[in-house]
């Protein structure tokens, strides 16, 4: 293996990290305007267990929403549920399984969802993982890019006629993706999206991360299009103190733990993009974004590549299976 395959993804990605860092210094956690009240509305919080998910899905069903957990750790899920009905009288939370790693697992979960016969208002694609070692999925993938992106993208898909059946003009179905600042870092390798030629798991995350800004883009632009009431954004939390970090080997978890503590955001706050996206009354109407403490950033130019925006959803639906 080419060592510089694993060393410059790793170095893009310190590099991302450490500009952030830099930002998070002099610049505070944006302010939620006053949000909404969600009651009626029923949305899905993937990853909502713990971290940003977890502190997602109880901001709203504070607001009033029926929340499903999705996740893959189920004790885990339904003390979180249980919490959040406890603390949250107005709104309801579920919590139902889902691995995104398993594409059979994300058809039982749709599958079980519509069962339920609900509508779907929200759909907040957050689970995800950083950093693992090589590994493979039951169906043969990558895990980073499955995890973080095909599996959510072909949640999505499988539950779109609901959204679009939900949404309406002046009060639209959302779609939240959580994207990083390290999506920068990222390039799709569309001829070996596994990255089986040379892994760097540095790599694989960017390229998950990057992965979702160019579905967003994509699918907003289809559904503007066909005139379906239904906004997609990405959002990116900044640096937040999360289990995200564990993987992190030894000597940068070793330097991390005291910028933690300082320059990171906390999981609310980092969660506070999501509730933008998701439910803020300035964001309705507003789609194809990326929006970083508060506001419309650039995302990296590749991810305004049509061509590639295109390939990339072909290449997901031949994988996914759709
Ligand atoms: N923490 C950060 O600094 C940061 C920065 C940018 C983006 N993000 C993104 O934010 C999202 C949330 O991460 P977090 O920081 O709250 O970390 P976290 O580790 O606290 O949360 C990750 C969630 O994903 C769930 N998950 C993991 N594997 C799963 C699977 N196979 N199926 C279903 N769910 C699974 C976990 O159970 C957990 O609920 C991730 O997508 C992450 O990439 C985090």
């Amino acid at each position: 293996m080419n060592p510089l395959s694993v060393l410059v993804p790793l170095l893009k990605l310190y590099y991302c990290g450490i500009r952030v860092l830099i930002y998070q210094m002099f610049h505070r956690s944006f302010t939620l305007p006053v949000l909404q009240k969600q009651n009626g509305r029923v949305g899905i919080v993937t990853g909502g267990t713990r971290g940003m998910g977890y502190e997602t899905a109880k901001h709203l069903a504070r607001l009033g929403m029926h929340v499903f957990i999705a996740g893959n750790e189920k004790e885990e899920g339904l003390a979180a549920a249980r919490t959040i009905q406890e603390e949250c009288r107005e709104g309801k939370a579920e919590f139902l399984f889902l691995d995104l790693t398993s594409l059979n697992s994300v058809r039982k979960f749709v599958e079980t969802f519509k069962g339920r016969g609900l509508p779907l208002h929200l759909l907040v694609n957050n689970a995800g993982t950083m950093l693992i070692p090589e590994m493979q999925t039951e169906d043969g993938f990558e895990a980073h890019f499955s995890l973080n992106y095909l599996g959510h993208f072909l949640l999505t898909n499988l539950l779109l006629d609901l959204l679009k059946r939900s949404g309406s003009p002046g009060c639209s179905s959302r779609i939240v993706n959580m994207s990083s600042a390290t999506h920068y870092a990222g390039v799709i390798h569309m001829k070996d999206l596994n990255r089986r030629q040379s892994y760097s798991s540095h790599g694989a995350y960017a390229q998950s991360k990057l992965a979702l800004v160019l579905f967003t883009y994509y699918l907003q632009e289809q559904m503007t299009a066909q005139g379906f009431p239904v906004m997609v954004n990405a959002v990116d939390p900044g640096m937040v103190d999360t289990a995200l970090y564990n993987n992190l080997w030894s000597l940068a978890q070793a330097l991390k733990k005291p910028f933690a503590k300082t320059l990171f955001r906390t999981p609310t706050e980092g969660a506070s993009i999501i509730m933008y996206a998701a439910t803020a009354s300035e964001m309705e109407g507003v789609g194809g974004c990326y929006l970083y403490n508060g506001e419309k950033r650039q995302s990296a130019q590749d991810s305004y590549d049509s061509e590639l925006q295109a390939e990339l959803w072909k290449m997901s639906c031949q994988l996914a299976g759709l």
